[in-house]
């Protein structure tokens, strides 16, 4: 198991108590597994104003900064016996769940809904463990949801009723973008592009500085022009109302330096192949973790 933690801040205070979409939520909420991706839901939770008060957290190994909530009143590592959740959010790793969960299957007794962000794990897994019948989203985040600019896909069993829905949309749109799927299948190749995608382009900020040391450019500079670059980029495709490709043609003088790149990328065995490849690649894997 990962051991590494979100060190960021979080507030003091929330920066909205009142009237955010969070509001209506009586709780509990009960967050299994806050490393990394649990984290980063409950940072965008209590920055919406949900009151710690009526979180649980269920983590065997908490960072300082899930400990420093219980301050607040966020409850750490109770008896899961006699809580009556609202929601039961589920972040630990999908090799993990088969020993973690069933301990907690009686969670849901009174009508909690499931949500799993875990890769791979699917929803007939979910009711599996916690009873067929059992209301359960299937959820895929990213990354980005640490700085609340994720972008998350969601599926729900018919079980789910429309406030379930509701408070699944609410609590993952507190990292980001919500999109639904009806069909589930679709989760393992969103996994491939969403949900793994943040480490594509990461690698290509590690891979441009590379390439910018091969070409004579000295280590420290190649680094700070490649992570401003690809971050540059990224906030201009995130701000611009134009789509990639003619943002991309923006760049590219004809005869130009980009043309020249471009020629490479674009060819027959340039990125389009080779991410195909990948993209594959991360579905057949979240295809495996189902078990
Ligand atoms: N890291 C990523 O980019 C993404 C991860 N995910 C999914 O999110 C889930 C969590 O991944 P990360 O946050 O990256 O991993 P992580 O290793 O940072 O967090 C998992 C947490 O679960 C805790 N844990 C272990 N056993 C437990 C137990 N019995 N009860 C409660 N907590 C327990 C660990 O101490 C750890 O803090 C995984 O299922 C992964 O597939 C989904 C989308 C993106
Ligand atoms: O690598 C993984 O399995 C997880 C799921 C998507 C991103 N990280």
């Amino acid at each position: 198991m990962s051991q590494s933690k979100p060190e960021t801040k979080r507030p003091a205070k929330p920066a909205s108590a009142a009237g955010g979409p969070l509001h209506g939520i009586k709780g509990p909420v009960v967050l299994v597994g806050a490393g990394k991706m649990g984290g980063a839901l409950l940072d965008g939770w209590l920055r919406l104003g949900l009151d710690a008060r009526k979180i649980v957290v269920l983590e065997p190994h908490p960072s300082a900064d899930v400990a420093a909530q219980a301050i607040g009143g966020l409850r750490l590592n109770p008896d899961p016996a006699g809580l009556k959740p609202e929601a039961v959010v589920l972040a630990v790793k999908p090799q993990t769940a088969a020993e973690a969960l069933p301990p907690l299957a009686g969670l849901t007794a009174a009508g909690a809904v499931v949500i799993s962000i875990m890769a791979g794990k699917t929803l007939g897994f979910l009711e599996q463990v916690f009873g067929a019948g059992t209301p359960a989203v299937r959820a895929m985040p990213n990354t980005p949801a640490a700085i609340g600019r994720g972008m998350t896909v969601a599926v729900a069993n018919a079980a789910v009723p429309e406030a379930g829905r509701t408070l699944a949309q609410n609590l993952l749109g507190a990292t980001g973008k919500v999109d639904w799927v009806a069909e589930e299948g679709l989760i393992d190749a969103v996994t491939a592009v969403s949900g793994s995608g943040p480490a594509y382009v990461f690698l290509l900020a590690e891979s441009l500085a590379r390439a910018g040391v091969a070409a004579g450019l000295p280590a420290e500079l190649a680094e700070k022009i490649a992570r401003e670059t690809v971050a540059g980029a990224g906030e201009l495709l995130f701000r611009s109302p134009l789509d990639a490709a003619t943002l991309r043609k923006n760049v590219t003088s004809p005869g130009g330096t980009t043309a020249a790149a471009l020629d490479v990328l674009m060819a027959k065995d340039g990125l389009d192949p080779l991410l195909e490849k990948a993209v594959a690649a991360a579905t057949r894997r979240s295809r495996e973790l189902a078990g």
